[in-house]
């Protein structure tokens, strides 16, 4: 299967968000990340909903959207109208994991749960027949550029042995220190979609950078 690329947003320009937008746009991208942080969930703050708005007027892909806020259940609805297509919440920010899963499914979107690098991936056992998609924390969410933690290797391999073991078409998203070795090592245990933030936009040519990464 063709794997997908999601190129992170916070890693891009903000003062020249709609050239970098177009620039995606043009390029190989399947997805646009866009990362949603509160201060409380993660120990940072990038935009929010006003912004996402913006960037889906400009944006032709996708708003893959990645939310490390805690209680994104009261949020469904906002994603929805900010143009989200894919929303993804975090294992250890929701108590009724199944009920806001359900609750963005019936709000037309498809639903992703995100898991922090100590938090096992047979966690979502009884959840996962129910997913679109399982992001796997290959860093500690709250900050691009930071170094990739080998372990996510691992985890996508038994991710990956679950899903085909039931024959789900769930996707398997990797964030945090992608790049061209790390995408090759996670797409060779099962990965299906490589987020990368500042391997693109800190590359000096990031459409080519994507198509690298497409290519591997
Ligand atoms: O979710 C994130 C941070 O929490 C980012 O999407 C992720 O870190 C991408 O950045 P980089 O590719 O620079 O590691």
């Amino acid at each position: 299967m063709n794997h997908k690329i999601s190129p992170s947003l916070l890693s891009a320009d903000f003062l020249n968000l709609q050239k970098d937008i177009e620039m995606l746009n043009a390029s190989e991208a399947d997805w646009l990340h866009c990362d949603v942080m509160d201060g409380v969930f993660v120990p940072n703050i990038s935009f929010g909903f006003p912004v996402l708005e913006q960037v889906n007027k400009v944006a032709k892909k996708p708003l893959d959207v990645h939310l490390m806020i805690v209680q994104p259940d009261k949020f469904i609805q906002q994603v929805k109208d900010a143009g989200g297509y894919m929303m993804t919440v975090h294992y250890e920010a929701c108590t009724h994991l199944h009920r806001t899963v359900g609750a963005i499914h019936e709000a037309g979107m498809k639903a992703g749960v995100s898991l922090n690098p100590h938090t096992p991936v047979e966690f979502l056992t009884d959840i996962l027949d129910d997913l679109d998609l399982v992001l796997i924390m290959s860093v500690n969410p709250g900050f691009g550029g930071q170094k990739f933690i080998p372990n996510a290797i691992n985890k996508v391999a038994r991710l990956r042995k679950m899903i085909d073991e039931r024959g789900l078409n769930t996707l398997i998203e990797v964030d945090g220190g992608v790049n061209l070795h790390t995408g090759k090592q996670l797409l060779d245990a099962g990965a299906d979609v490589l987020v990368a933030g500042s391997f693109v936009f800190s590359s000096g040519h990031p459409s080519k950078t994507i198509t690298e990464l497409k290519k591997l």
